[in-house]
């Protein structure tokens, strides 16, 4: 069965902060033409590579990765709220691939996931119901971090369940690439933040408010030359998507995660999404990127990316 590949930027500051009308027009085409090359491909099931910002996931039980046999939306920033249409049979089946693979990697029943997957869905497909999923999560943002290479493993060991699953199956990375949001690290965290990194799911109305609007501050603040936050990176972006255009993703592995701080930003970690997507793509055979977007978008925080890609023996 053919396999199809999707790589995107999320930034929940999309329609809240938003740059000229002409950046979010070349934005919205890219994204029609992600949703036409995804209709055409018609995939059965996709699998979703995307990371948590403490919204799901917390430093209570912090896995570097976990496939989610069911998955929630807690509906941040005005994100779907409720269950994802996870395929439950195949979440078991690329579990034990990537196990036995000798990745080791966490399961959940009840996996709870944030704008990481829910705006990708909604924008690649419609909703978080619209096409049977399997969810992954890739820890990018909590400290201490495995190298990369891992995850490229973790993304083939994928790859090799999805060849087995007889679906056409579309890999989907959702994040990155340089930017640097003021998501909290908690060994620099005043006390009582660094208690919401432990266990902080189900907070107040308030309690979320408050944390979206720093954000969005942070992004007004950031576009107008004036936050403290790392710069965006273009170079360093334009770098990593010739890398996954490239196919020889080993190139990766001897990428630092200090590098990915230093050069593009505490959440280029993010790119790991994308690493993951185009290493399970490789399983395939060769591969062809088909369209590339790229564009430096300071009001939403984000090196913003689009990219497709099918296998060349399709
Ligand atoms: O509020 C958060 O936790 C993260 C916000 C954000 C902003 C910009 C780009 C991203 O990838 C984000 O997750
Ligand atoms: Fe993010």
């Amino acid at each position: 069965m053919p396999v199809a590949l999707c790589t995107m930027s999320h930034s929940p500051l999309m329609g809240r902060n938003d740059p000229a009308q002409t950046v979010i027009d070349d934005v919205d085409t890219a994204f029609e033409n992600a949703r036409t090359f995804i209709a055409h491909f018609a995939p059965d099931l996709v699998v979703m590579f995307a990371p948590d910002h403490y919204n799901g996931v917390y430093y209570d039980l912090m896995p570097p990765f976990c496939i989610g046999a069911a998955a929630q939306s807690v509906g941040d920033y005005g994100t779907e709220a409720g269950p994802l249409d996870v395929d439950r049979d195949a979440a078991y089946t690329v579990a034990r691939e990537v196990l036995s693979s000798g990745v080791d990697v966490a399961f959940s029943e009840r996996m709870h996931v944030d704008h990481g997957f829910a705006q990708a869905l909604q924008l690649l497909v419609g909703s978080i119901t619209a096409v049977p999923t399997v969810p992954i999560f890739i820890n990018s943002v909590a400290e201490p971090l495995g190298p990369v290479s891992r995850v490229r493993l973790l993304g083939e060991a994928v790859g090799r369940a999805a060849a087995n699953l007889d679906k056409r199956v579309l890999f989907v990375g959702s994040g990155g690439l340089s930017h640097d949001p003021p998501v909290p690290q908690f060994a620099t965290a005043p006390a009582e933040v660094k208690e919401k990194l432990i266990d902080g799911r189900n907070p107040t109305e308030a309690e979320r408010n408050a944390r979206e609007k720093r954000v969005i501050d942070a992004g007004r603040d950031f576009a107008a030359g004036v936050a403290t936050i790392a710069p965006l990176n273009p170079q360093w972006d334009r770098t990593l998507l010739d890398v996954l255009a490239s196919g020889y993703l080993e190139q990766v592995d001897s990428w630092t995660n200090e590098s990915f701080v230093e050069q593009a930003g505490h959440s280029s970690h993010e790119v790991r999404t994308w690493i993951a997507a185009y290493a399970a793509m490789s399983v395939a055979g060769k591969y062809r990127v088909t369209s590339t977007f790229y564009r430096e978008i300071p009001e939403w925080i984000a090196g913003f990316g689009i990219t497709t890609a099918v296998s060349i023996d399709e």
